[in-house]
């Protein structure tokens, strides 16, 4: 609604912060934070490294068990000492554990090259990741005791970021280590030095957190134990197939990691190979992360899980038949991507059906991936075990193919039965996942494709399709965040029409009806509280399913032009993206609730939220006193929205000067009028409408 006045500062953020960056304390925490993360990642390949140069002189299976034995050392204590770490930690004070942490690990990754063992280098990989799992719990609390309340669940989202993002960064570092080794030494790869630039990395981290102030234990250290979370199952036990698409992700990631050393060595890769592998497949899984269920916003969620593990499945059995390194990358990047997709979709799908209930005692039952971080955990510690063994047993076969030779070495055997597994269990988890039983996967795909939810004919409401067929009107919606400018711009699109001679109605959501106007009352009272996210998506549906039902569907029968202050879009936009529930449950109830009406054209209004918000003068509704972060998901859950559906839309910038903006919507209003004279407005109206400039 439309209040005018002076600006105010957004009612979530605290006296003086506008955001988490703006913390000093908080920022240079999570820059030292990130320096760890740099050194813990590049303790993997480094540590592999070392363990494949030390088994130079024997044969390929020798190296592929080094490698595998080195990846178990890394892995095993985050399955088994993690639950010990949590209650041990939480009484430790945060910056001397971080630092104590970074220090520890210096040192015997420091040592490894120095003592140049094989068996001290196993040691030493399972001493690292006994620190690293410590290191992690506390690392992934400590930055939110540094801000205020409200900004602690964003800062325990960034210190999570802090500790993953290093990660394609290590492998880039350790490739470039590696290719400068080979050109300064020519004799081979050295995986000392990589060790000793690591250690380094550790160095830097312990003198970043050392030159920190006081970390205060405000958050409890919480860790959870991933063979006891696997045998509870997932929190949400709705949710069938996940697990096994969990174990296809995992399965085909942890596959290219547990042999990549000895496979690109076969590829005359050596470890500048190697690092280019793992930098594919961490960019890859980086970029999937994000892009998860932001592709195909209408596309069921599960079916989307099921289609990425099988497309990493794929990808993997690409990898073990490719014999060109350059290739290799480029399809590992592309398993990491859909490796990374998957997971996301998951932890979607996970938090979309997560029950609001009481918090337990149990860590694990209060974090809903718990169960698939613990599924990928214990099957990257089983491909680690087993993969690499697999691949010395089977060993290298030479094929003559006539016009050439086809040497296929163990390790891309071992991918290829790794590969066919997690097809296997990316099929039958699609199977299991599969909520939209019956509906054809290419119709849905393409319809998810123009930013649909496919409606098979048959399944529309009989009435609805009648009503359909005899609208004549026109509907445009206004969209945008707050304080956007939808208000002044539907009024004054209203008046525009209106002077033109067409019967218009100009209407809002929520609550432009008596029942409407109930419903808005509870949904934007501050006084509401606890209202659970699917029961407000639902309030919304029914002010909208009034909404169309007694204002819209009548006058579009009537011919008039509807001009809406916000649709189903916002509950898209808000309850979807903002509430971070799956935009496709929401478009499925408000395709319900609206018998499939959608409009001719939507006018999208974007501006940045706290420009929006510093617009409005009215004390902030339940809504709008959401933080900046919900805003900013609204904002971009509008624009995928609009993205995915361009013809639909006109996405203006709505910090240029009001005139502007209703000029640009008149034009492109006055292309979806009816032509010449709207059909209904003369038997309705008794007007002629002209339209002139
Ligand atoms: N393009 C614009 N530039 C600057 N201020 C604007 C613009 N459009 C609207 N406003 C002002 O912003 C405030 C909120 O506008 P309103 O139309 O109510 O937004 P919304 O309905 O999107 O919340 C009003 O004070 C309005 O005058
Ligand atoms: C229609 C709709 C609105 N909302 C929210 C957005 C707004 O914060 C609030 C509507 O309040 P209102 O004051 O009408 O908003 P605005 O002036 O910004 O148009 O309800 C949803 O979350 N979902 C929806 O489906």
């Amino acid at each position: 609604m439309t209040r005018t006045g002076a600006t105010r500062p957004h009612p979530a953020a605290p006296p003086g912060v506008s955001s988490l960056s703006s913390i000093r304390p908080f920022r240079r925490l999570w820059i030292a934070l990130s320096v760890s993360g740099l050194g813990h990642w590049l303790s993997v390949p480094a540590l592999t490294a070392m363990a494949a140069t030390l088994t130079r002189g024997d044969d390929a299976a020798a190296r592929a068990q080094a490698v595998g034995g080195v990846l178990v050392a890394l892995l095993v204590p985050a399955v088994l000492l993690a639950p010990l770490a949590g209650a041990a930690l939480s009484r430790l004070d945060r910056r001397l554990t971080l630092l104590v942490a970074d220090a520890l690990r210096f040192l015997i990754v420091l040592s490894v090259p120095l003592l140049d063992a094989l068996p001290w280098t196993f040691a030493a990989a399972f001493l690292v990741a006994c620190v690293s799992v410590a290191w992690s719990a506390v690392a992934a609390t400590a930055p939110a005791g540094l801000v205020p309340a409200e900004l602690r669940p964003a800062a325990r989202r960034s210190a999570a970021r802090a500790m993953c993002w290093p990660a394609p960064v290590a492998a880039v570092v350790f490739a470039f280590v590696a290719l400068i080794a080979k050109g300064a030494f020519g004799e081979g790869d050295r995986a000392d030095l990589a060790l000793y630039v690591t250690a380094g990395v550790f160095l830097a981290a312990t003198a970043g957190v050392a030159a920190l102030g006081e970390v205060p234990g405000s958050e409890p250290v919480e860790t959870f134990s991933p063979v006891k979370t696997l045998f509870q199952g997932p929190r949400v036990p709705g949710v069938r197939g996940l697990g096994l698409a969990v174990v296809g992700v995992a399965l085909a990631a942890g596959a290219v990691v547990a042999v990549a050393r000895v496979h690109t060595g076969h590829l005359g890769g050596g470890d500048a190979g190697y690092g280019a592998v793992l930098t594919g497949l961490t960019s890859g899984l980086g970029f999937g992360l994000f892009l998860g269920p932001r592709v195909l916003g209408p596309f069921s969620r599960r079916r989307l899980l099921g289609l990425a593990v099988i497309a990493a499945a794929l990808a993997l059995v690409v990898v073990s038949l490719v014999q060109n390194l350059v290739v290799v990358a480029f399809v590992t990047a592309f398993l990491g991507v859909a490796a990374g997709a998957a997971w996301s979709t998951a932890s979607a799908v996970l938090a979309g059906d997560e029950p609001s209930d009481e918090p337990s005692d149990d860590p694990a039952q209060n974090r809903p991936d718990a169960f698939p971080r613990s599924v990928a955990l214990v099957t990257a510690l089983v491909v680690a075990a087993a993969v690499p063994p697999l691949a010395g047993v089977i060993g290298s076969r030479h094929y003559d193919l006539g016009d050439g030779d086809y040497d296929f070495q163990g390790t891309g055997a071992a991918m290829l039965i790794a590969g066919l597994l997690a097809l296997l269990a990316g099929l039958v988890a699609f199977r299991r996942l599969d909520d939209r039983h019956g509906i054809p996967l290419v119709a849905d795909l393409r319809a998810a494709l123009q930013g649909r939810v496919y409606t098979p004919p048959e399944q529309a409401a009989p009435e609805d399709r009648r009503v359909a067929r005899r609208e004549r009107g026109v509907f445009i919606a206004f969209e945008g965040g707050e304080g956007a400018g939808k208000t002044t711009q539907a009024r004054l699109a209203a008046i525009w029409l209106r002077d033109h001679g067409y019967d218009v109605v100009a209407t809002q959501e929520p609550g432009a009806t008596k029942i409407g106007m109930r419903l808005r009352a509870m949904l934007l009272d501050r006084e509401t509280t606890g209202l659970s996210s699917r029961a407000e998506s639902l309030l919304y549906a029914a002010d909208r399913a009034d909404h169309v039902a007694n204002v819209i569907r009548p006058a579009m029968e009537r011919g008039s032009i509807v001009v809406s202050d916000r649709y189903v879009d916002s509950s898209l936009a808000y309850q979807g993206y903002g509430r971070e529930q799956p935009v496709e449950d929401i478009a499925r109830v408000n395709d319900w609730a609206t018998g499939g009406l959608i409009p001719d054209l939507t006018v999208l209004l974007e501006v940045p939220p706290r420009t929006g918000l510093g617009r409005l003068s009215a004390p902030a509704d339940r809504i709008e006193s959401e933080p900046d972060e919900f805003h900013e998901r609204v904002r971009a859950g509008f624009h995928a929205l609009a993205e995915a559906e361009p013809e639909r839309y006109l996405v203006l910038d709505a910090s240029r000067p009001q005139g502007e903006l209703s000029r640009e919507i008149q034009y492109r209003i006055r292309e979806i009028l009816p032509d010449p004279i709207p059909a209904g407005t003369e038997d309705v109206t008794s007007t002629f409408p002209i339209i002139t400039d």
